[in-house]
């Protein structure tokens, strides 16, 4: 199991612009948070979990993860990755939960997946996985579902649209409503983290975005981060241009804050 994690304090109080505000709305405030290569590739391909941070931008997502109620990464993460999806920070004073967006049930989550141990051990919420509507009664997902419910954590039925995608409206909606999820932070992989940048109306949730820039170029062939340029109501397309940036040096790694929308 990896080690427990310390992150120095004067990194620390450097986040505090781009933590989560105490959030009464009906929606989570969203934090988006990936570690990217030069070519912004978060891995080598598809289902390779490949090392970019360095020790203090990795402890530095386990500080940040703390101050979330939920972390959110897609299906193939959970199936290449086996993650824990918790916090490993020396003292971590909150857990957050985790949940996993899986329309087609794919993840073929057990008593011996990582994140189901943490939970078990008390280290860690035992996770919420977004399945399709449809899928609710598939006889796996049944199992699955009175598989977690014995550790806390279950599955949310939500209806995916022509193209077998959920609205990020209902995701953030759903989570607020029976998670009472107040702050999301959203890991990736690549297709989760496009898909959330795609259109002005699912970056429009996004607040804070804090990306590791490791020194490394991962080729042709990686899982890169580039949105579709979807045209706004007006045909028009408006490359989405962060904000109130810092740029803050962590070991070899760079780590870029910005806001969408201050
Ligand atoms: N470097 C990093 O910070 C980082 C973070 C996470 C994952 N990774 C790596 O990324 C790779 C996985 O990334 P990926 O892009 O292949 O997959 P992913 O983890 O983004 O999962 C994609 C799946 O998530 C679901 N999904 C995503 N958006 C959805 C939506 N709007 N509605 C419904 N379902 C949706 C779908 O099932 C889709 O097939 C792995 O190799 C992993 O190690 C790296
Ligand atoms: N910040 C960051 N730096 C990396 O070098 C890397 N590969 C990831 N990847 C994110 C992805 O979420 C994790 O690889 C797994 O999900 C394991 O995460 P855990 O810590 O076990 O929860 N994230």
């Amino acid at each position: 199991m990896s080690s427990i994690l310390a992150f120095p304090d004067d990194l620390a109080t450097q986040f505090g612009p781009y933590l989560p505000p105490a959030n009464t709305d009906d929606l989570p405030s969203v934090t988006l948070t990936f570690a990217s290569s030069l070519d912004s590739a978060l891995s080598l391909a598809p289902g390779t979990q490949t090392l970019l941070s360095g020790p203090l931008t990795k402890a530095m997502t386990h500080y940040i993860r703390t101050f979330h109620s939920a972390i959110l990464v897609g299906a193939s993460t959970a199936i290449s990755d086996d993650p824990g999806l918790n916090s490993r920070l020396e003292g971590a004073k909150r857990q957050p939960i985790p949940i996993v967006l899986d329309p087609n049930a794919r993840w073929g989550i057990t008593e011996s997946s990582r994140v189901v141990q943490t939970a078990k051990q008390g280290k860690g919420h035992a996770p919420f996985i977004i399945i399709s509507s449809n899928r609710w009664d598939d006889e796996v997902v049944v199992e699955r579902r009175n598989m977690l419910q014995k550790y806390g954590g279950g599955y949310i039925g939500i209806d995916v649209d022509n193209l077998g995608r959920f609205k990020w409206e209902d995701i953030l909606s759903r989570l607020r409503q029976e998670l009472r999820i107040e702050s999301l932070m959203v890991e990736g992989g690549a297709n989760v983290i496009n898909s959330l940048l795609e259109d002005e109306k699912s970056r429009g949730f996004v607040d804070n975005v804090i990306i590791t820039i490791a020194p490394t170029w991962l080729g042709k062939g990686g899982v890169v981060v580039s949105p579709e340029r979807r045209p706004n109501g007006e045909g028009q397309y408006t490359p989405p241009r962060l904000k109130e940036v810092k740029w803050i040096p962590m070991g070899d790694d760079v780590v870029l804050c910005g806001k969408l929308h201050p």
